[in-house]
Order: structure tokens, then sequence, then C-alpha cells
């Protein structure tokens, strides 16, 4: 999306043709940093460092480092080297796994001497596909903020999104923002609450950075506000991102997510969940249950990176030294609590065959 005016994505293909370009999230939104990944190993710390995060942009940041790695070692035993490197740098979003399967199946079967032209051009499919997603996401989207906007005709659609499921969470137009973006950019007046989203506050960090460079009116909000505003009818509709849908419609998603949406049905607020049908994991039967929840360094929550009033960055720590820290990464909100999953096919009930309706592809492929 725009930055001052200027169209970026998340993550390209250099001008050399090899090498790959992508936004250092870690600095925002204090820094603009372009990071230049030259080896399978870089994109696997680009993900595991969450230099690049979200789950579609995962899916695509992992997709180049096979392409990376087969400029590297095209072999059988490189091919396999290199899925077993990316596969483990993150384990929630299922988009990592999918995307790694995408490209092994395109791969393993042709000559290695073919497989580093062919991995770049799959990996290139891979992201403008997810644009292409996004963009169907929109659409379907769209027409949720359209019906709202008409019941209050002149006034502002107020949403609520919690964590990052911008443009910087994928390749551009975002999961949970790409409705947000287009009913901006047709002249609906909009406004976000953004949550800050703690520990790594991709909402106060990313989300508000992405919505104010685009010129989408936001609001940043301590995480425990969103309840507080919907008590008040100030929340029309909460959109969110997610991490890995399990075929039974639960929803995995940043931490918090289930806190908003416990919030969302006790107020009788609408809760969509916004996702690419490579999100949807047909293996996974019951979200709570089964899916892997990422627990990550207790850094994350006892320190803070920020700004001096001089512009200098630096890092404090705010928890006592000795206190024992936990951090989960996900949460999985059960499906009973969302109103709807907004994907490229259509806004469908959070259920089995609903999913399986909308993509009988996956199915299939799940079953094999
Ligand atoms: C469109 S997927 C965005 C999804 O990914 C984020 O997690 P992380 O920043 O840790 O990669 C968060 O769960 C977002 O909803």
């Amino acid at each position: 999306m725009k930055v001052d005016g200027k169209h970026f994505r998340s993550i390209w293909r250099e001008r050399d043709g090899w090498a790959i370009g992508a936004i250092d999230q870690r600095r925002l939104p204090h820094e603009f940093v372009v990071a230049r990944l030259t080896s399978c190993e870089d994109a696997a710390v680009a993900i595991r460092d969450m230099l690049v995060r979200g789950a579609p942009l995962i899916g695509a940041t992992a997709a180049y480092g096979m392409a990376l790695a087969m400029r590297e070692d095209a072999s059988d035993a490189g091919l396999k080297r290199a899925y077993d490197t990316l596969v483990v740098a993150r384990p929630t979003a299922i988009n990592l796994k999918w995307a790694l399967d995408e490209m092994h199946a395109a791969l393993a079967p042709i000559d290695p001497v073919e497989r580093a032209e062919t991995a770049y051009s799959r990996a290139d499919e891979i992201a403008e596909q997810d644009v292409e997603i996004n963009r169907g996401i929109a659409d379907n989207g769209l027409k949720l903020i359209e019906a709202i906007a008409a019941k209050k005709p002149g006034e502002v659609v107020n949403l609520l999104t919690h964590c990052n499921a911008g443009w910087l969470a994928t390749v551009d137009w975002g999961t949970a923002t790409a409705p947000i973006y287009l009913a901006h950019e047709r002249g609906i007046k909009v406004h976000v609450w953004v949550d800050e989203t703690r520990p790594r506050n991709q909402g106060a960090s990313l989300t508000a950075w992405e919505l104010g460079h685009h010129g989408v009116p936001h609001t940043v909000i301590p995480d425990n506000t969103g309840g507080h505003l919907m008590q008040h009818g100030m929340v029309d509709l909460a959109i969110v991102g997610t991490d890995r849908v399990a075929a039974n419609g639960d929803v995995c998603n940043k931490i918090g997510t289930y806190l908003k949406a416990l919030a969302a049905h006790d107020n009788g607020v609408p809760f969509y969940v916004a996702l690419p049908s490579p999100t949807i994991d047909f293996a996974v039967g019951d979200g709570i249950r089964d899916i892997p929840i990422e627990q990550r360094s207790g850094t994350e929550v006892t320190d803070m990176t920020g700004r001096t009033a001089d512009g200098r960055l630096e890092t404090v720590r705010i928890v006592p030294e000795g206190s024992p820290v936990a951090n989960y990464a996900f949460d999985v909100t059960p499906a009973r609590l969302v109103t709807g999953l907004i994907t490229e096919r259509g806004v469908l009930k959070p259920d089995r065959a609903s999913l399986a309706a909308a993509f009988p592809e996956r199915i299939a492929a799940a079953a094999e």
C-alpha cells in the first residue's frame, strides 16, 4: 500500500533478479529500513526473528527462501534441507507449511538444474496470488462496511482490529485491513480502533503506521479498552486476521483475540475474521485442542523499545528482575464467537460444511 504516496509491498524480488527485499518490520514505526535476504538462512531468520511477520507474508518469505536455497544447492538433499530449515522458523501460522508444500510440489519432480528458475517463478506466483486473494477479501468485506454505513448515513463506521493483519502482514492489501482500505478509497467514512497488542505492539507500531501513511483515520488504544468501547456502542464491527483456521471454524490469532471476541459476543458486536484460503488448515479438526501455540522469548514482555525525546531508540526493562514471565503469542477463538469468515470466495459461516463447500479442492488435498 502507500507510504507517503509511494506504493510499496512488504516483500519483493530485487532488480538483480535473485535477492529478496523486505521491509524490516522490527524497525517500524520509527525507522523505515529495507532488508536484503540473500540466502535460505536469511529467510528463516527473518521469519523467526519477525523481521517479516503475518501469516501470508511468512508464507511468501518461505517461498522465496526456497528459491534462494535452490541457488545454493538444488540437489534433493538441498531441497530437503531448505524445507526442514524453513518449516521450523515459527510453529503457528499454517501459511508457512502451505507455501513450503507448494514449493516442494513444484520442485521435487523436476531436474535439479531447473529448480532455481522454477522456484523463483512459483514464489512469484504465491506472492501475486496473495495480493489477488486479499483484493477479493477487500471486495467481500466491503459489503459488510457498506451495510453498516447505509444504516448510519453520513456518520463514521467505527471498526476495531487487533494486532496487524494489514498490508504489512501480507504481500499487499492485508486481510483485516483490506476491506477498510477499499472502503476508505470508495469514500466511506471509516475510523479504526487499533489495539496496541502487547507485547510486540504490532497494532501500535505497525497497524497505526500503515493506516496513518495511507490516510485512514484511526485511534490507538490499550488492549483492554475494546470491551468498554463495545459496551458504549463505539464499535460497529470488529475485523481481525488469523494465522490458522481449523476445519471446524475455530480461529487462531494473536494473543488477546479471544478476549476481544468474548466482549464482542457479549455486546452484540459483529466479529469477523478475514483470511486467505491458505490459512485454512483442513487437517485440524479442533482449533483449541490441535493448533500449536508459539511461546516466544520473555524479553518481549520484560522489555520495551521506543524513541527518546532526543530521537534515540532505547530499550528499557519494565518488569522486576527475577519475575517469571510467560509469553504466549496466540490464542484460539472458538467458532461460536465468530460472526463470519471473510475469504476471497465470500463471507462464510465458521463451520466445516461452509469451508468445505467454498474450498472443495483444499478438502481433497487434505484427504490425500
Ligand atoms: C494476516 S495474518 C496476520 C496475523 O499474524 C500476526 O501474528 P505475528 O505478528 O506474530 O506474525 C497476528 O496474529 C495477525 O492477526
